[in-house]
């Protein structure tokens, strides 16, 4: 092969492809079963997509006249797709370290939020900010959730319930998704609680009658780019009804359902989900038997977050049991001022603990089942030709040090590449 291309990576000691056959999704036995080649090396072209992923000595033969922009020598490293960050909360201001120490004394999620805490007390601050200072902000959270690994994440509105600030935050979404490298997929959640004021059936309307057919006017005029709707679906929050309404209205305008239920309560909402042709649904501690075998049957993907369940000492999803049924399994990091953790690399080493998945089937679940979750996996969670160039390469011979390190990813991630170029280099300890 000659011409010129972007980047080579060559000689790493594994370089992991997560799978090689344009799998969209993994369940148990593939994610058990991951695609790893020794002693390999990738090719990444000069419009940023992979152009070849095998053993070195075929590489080196292949591409013997090729020139490469940049050449990582990769001897002892390992190399990985990009991880892929399937839930967070990403844009808002004011913190709430001081509800930490108030659950840490007892309260529980659902005392604060009652009580205009929680999800209320991060509304009245991100409605009061600025657009600039809510840039600045995501930019640095994003910042980090990169040097951490992570290359493709979903982020939601929500913390403005009312059409000018839950525009505001997806306007901020779309400027960081046009001028950062990450790769982003944006969410709608306008219905992530009721507002203070307004009954659940007077929340459900004005998301039904104002907020959604100006985002619609927004998205067809090519402003603002959407990819999901999303509604809090929990006693107390959005009922089953409402949430219906919304996500089937959400859908009509083209976007994906990926939404939060079974978390606190069972509510049936997998089920929903199911019946609704739903992506991907969140959270799930409290999801039933039933609920499993409709999300395997409608291959929704369950999104689990392991941060929130440790944090609010919340029972376990199961995981084990919807790897059994055949569920499409992905994490997300839940990054939000409940749960503040920008690193995959962590969430993973916690499903391991707490939910008893083991290191393939976690990374599995932060790649190419996060992508599925976001409707990416044509073009993300794997290293296979044509894909997007995104990889990690770690300063470690075997790749699963990377989960087995609690936060060592800090050392252990040499560089990040997104679409070919490398956007953190570890060494000189900066963002490019
Ligand atoms: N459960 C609902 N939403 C978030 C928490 C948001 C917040 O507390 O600010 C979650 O996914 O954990
Ligand atoms: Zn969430």
């Amino acid at each position: 092969m000659s011409g010129s291309y972007k980047l080579l990576v060559k000689n790493a000691n594994q370089v992991v492809l997560i799978c090689n056959n344009g799998e969209k999704y993994l369940t148990k036995h593939g994610m058990q079963n991951l695609c790893v080649i020794e002693n390999g090396s990738v090719v990444i072209g000069s419009d940023g997509l992979i152009k070849a992923v095998g053993p070195a000595e075929i590489i080196r033969a292949q591409y013997s006249d090729a020139s490469f922009q940049r050449v990582i020598d990769a001897t002892g490293m390992c190399v990985l797709p990009g991880l892929v960050d399937a839930h967070s909360h990403p844009v808002w201001a004011g913190d709430r370290v001081h509800e930490f120490a108030m659950k840490l004394a007892g309260a529980t999620y659902m005392d604060m939020h009652r009580a205009g805490g929680g999800i209320h007390f991060t509304v009245e601050h991100t409605r009061a900010a600025g657009s600039s200072d809510l840039l600045a902000s995501l930019r640095c959270r994003l910042a980090r959730m990169q040097r951490a690994g992570t290359t493709l994440v979903e982020c939601k509105s929500g913390y403005g319930l009312e059409l000018h600030t839950e525009l505001k935050m997806l306007e901020v979404i779309e400027e960081a998704r046009r001028t950062l490298p990450i790769n982003i997929s944006s969410t709608y959640c306008g219905a992530h609680a009721v507002p203070k004021g307004k009954t659940v059936a007077e929340a459900t309307e004005d998301i039904l009658q104002v907020q959604l057919p100006r985002l619609k006017q927004l998205m067809c005029a090519g402003t603002l780019r959407v990819d999901n709707i999303d509604v809090f679906c929990e006693q107390g929050v959005f009922d089953l009804t409402s949430t219906r309404s919304i996500l089937k209205a959400g859908k009509d305008m083209g976007l994906n359902i990926n939404f939060h239920g079974d978390e606190l309560h069972p509510m049936n909402s997998a089920q929903l989900g199911a019946d609704l042709g739903a992506l991907a649904i969140s959270h799930l501690e409290e999801v039933t038997d039933e609920g499993i075998a409709a999300m395997a049957k409608a291959k929704t993907a369950a999104v689990l977050l392991p941060t929130t369940a440790y944090i609010l000492r919340l029972s376990q999803p199961r995981a084990r049991d919807m790897l059994e049924a055949g569920v499409i399994v992905a994490l997300g990091s839940d990054f939000n001022p409940n749960a503040y953790c920008c690193s995959m690399p962590i969430v993973m080493h916690l499903a391991c603990v707490n939910m008893r998945m083991s290191m393939p089937e976690t990374l599995a679940a932060a790649t190419i089942n996060a992508a599925y979750a976001l409707r990416r996996s044509h073009t993300h969670g794997s290293l296979e030709v044509d894909k997007d160039g995104d990889l990690l390469v770690l300063n470690t011979t075997r790749w699963e040090h990377l989960i087995y390190q609690l936060g060592g990813h800090q050392e252990l991630i040499r560089y990040v590449v997104i679409k070919g170029d490398i956007v953190y280099d570890n060494d000189k300890t900066m963002d490019l």
